[in-house]
């Protein structure tokens, strides 16, 4: 660790995506708790400038707010965000880090980035003669098949995947769990959309970190793991430090408070345990509306009691008078204290488009998952983990939300013995990654020590 007289100032910048703001506060406080004299400052564009403040404030975290290129009076949608904040990023926050050092009174001593902002934070850190690192919320299995995408590219050729969709990954990366290529993310082939050159800028560069902390744990991964080690020849330290909310736990002010009342309702409508399906398609997914619909059949005809967090622009798009007719059967918010309903002892599975913190979410608190996976990003790809490596869930049958295919999966997995089996598995990979976190020489525990140990020395 620095020595207590030495002051450090780490500028900490996220992705304006989705929760990567919140965890990079996280990380702040972490930091903060763990280091004497050391000032953090997050970069971060609008709302989470403003939805974060005061949570930032509190901890003795600086907020700047940079610029993200995008015109307040314009609706765009997040891929669109994502791409004018790539146009103006280093600019941008060549500008906020110029102010953090204003605001603190000395210069920065270290960025620490989302591995997907290397394009920016190698620049960034290059033209200061500082060190950098990278935080990867994803997997590590994700990051593994990122870090080969020339190689896909090279074998595969300039006609994309469209021939090779009998394959698997392992065919290209020995050890590499056999899943099929069409389920890696889909941005490894399509290096030319703005998230796409992205991640292909990060396989190229992310080596010139100092390390990257990632938010899994050995033992959920230890293949992809190994990969990563000999992916990075031992250049810089890949360290496993999650599941990060475990890790770095969030406070009622970064994750929401309970403003719709699902605790009270759940400790009062709980019949038994493990009886309630909880469900959730993350922060910025949506399947489509008939599948809204479908899900609100099945959920009517199989009488499976249930929380649902559906954002209120969908809610008209449900059958009239399902929430009326299912007022003793579910409950239907437009956000719930996720983690906190699924240790609930009523929730019996988690239904959910298998985003990585969800997934995670699951694991932590031994749930199993019925997963209808997004085509979007990483969500494929978890749901072949959850699915055909570890067992812990049962997909949606052609990850199609209909009557017939929701009321089979909700069966399964609440009432039958592929649904018993899940959480067998579950609950061991449960205790695993408490071992991991909470024991003082637990994996995740010791690696988060060393990264941060990295970045303040
Ligand atoms: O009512 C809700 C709904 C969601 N959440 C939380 O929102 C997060 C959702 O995260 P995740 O399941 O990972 O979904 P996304 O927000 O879609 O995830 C983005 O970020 C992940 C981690 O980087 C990636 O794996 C995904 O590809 C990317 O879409 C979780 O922590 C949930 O607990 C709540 O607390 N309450």
């Amino acid at each position: 660790m620095a020595a207590p007289t030495e002051r450090r100032h780490v500028a900490l910048l996220p992705v304006p995506l989705a929760s990567h703001p919140a965890m990079m506060l996280l990380l702040g406080r972490k930091i903060i708790s763990s280091v004497p004299n050391v000032e953090v400052s997050l970069l971060v564009t609008d709302p989470s400038a403003t939805s974060l403040s005061a949570a930032a404030a509190d901890s003795g975290i600086r907020v700047v707010r940079v610029d993200s290129g995008v015109d307040k009076a314009v609706a765009v949608t997040p891929p669109q965000a994502l791409r004018k904040f790539a146009e103006v990023a280093v600019e941008s926050l060549r500008k906020g880090l110029a102010v953090a050092e204003e605001e603190v009174g000395f210069k920065i001593t270290c960025i620490v980035a989302d591995a997907m902002m290397t394009f920016v934070c190698r620049v960034l850190a290059e033209e200061r003669g500082v060190k950098w690192a990278a935080l990867w919320s994803p997997s590590a299995g994700a990051l593994a098949a990122h870090m080969h995408t020339e190689h896909f590219l090279n074998a595969i050729g300039p006609h994309g995947i469209e021939g090779h969709k009998e394959e698997t990954a392992d065919q290209y990366i020995p050890e590499f769990p056999s899943i099929p290529i069409i389920d890696l993310p889909p941005e490894i082939f399509n290096v030319g959309s703005p998230f796409g050159k992205m991640l292909h800028l990060m396989s190229l560069y992310l080596d010139n970190a100092v390390a990257v902390v990632v938010n899994s744990y050995d033992a959920l991964e230890p293949a992809a793991t190994d990969i990563l080690r000999r992916v990075f020849s031992d250049k810089l330290p890949v360290l496993n430090a999650g599941p990060f909310t475990l890790t770095m736990p969030s406070s009622s002010e970064t994750s929401g408070a309970d403003p719709h009342n699902c605790l009270p309702w759940l400790d009062s409508h709980a019949a038994a345990p493990t009886s309630f399906v909880y469900i959730s398609f993350g922060s910025e997914y949506s399947p489509p509306l008939e599948e809204l619909v479908s899900l609100a059949e099945a959920l009517e005809a199989t009488k499976v009691p249930f929380l649902w967090s559906l954002p209120n622009r969908f809610k008209p798009s449900l059958p009239e008078g399902f929430t009326e007719r299912t007022s003793t059967l579910g409950k239907v918010v437009p956000w719930a204290p996720q983690m906190s309903v699924l240790s609930h002892v009523a929730v019996g599975a988690q239904l959910t488009h298998c985003g990585w913190n969800s997934v995670l979410e699951s694991i932590v608190t031994g749930v199993p998952i019925i997963g209808r996976p997004s085509r979007i990003a990483d969500h494929p790809f978890d749901g072949r983990l959850v699915f055909d490596v570890w067992g812990i869930g049962v997909e949606v049958e052609g990850w199609k939300l209909t009557k017939a295919t929701a009321m089979a999966a909700l069966e399964k997995v609440m009432r039958g013995e592929e649904g018993k089996k899940a959480r067998e598995k579950i609950q061991v990979m449960k205790r695993l990654s408490n071992e991991a976190t909470t024991e003082p020489n637990g994996s995740s525990a010791k690696n988060l020590r060393e990264f941060i140990n990295i970045i303040t020395c």
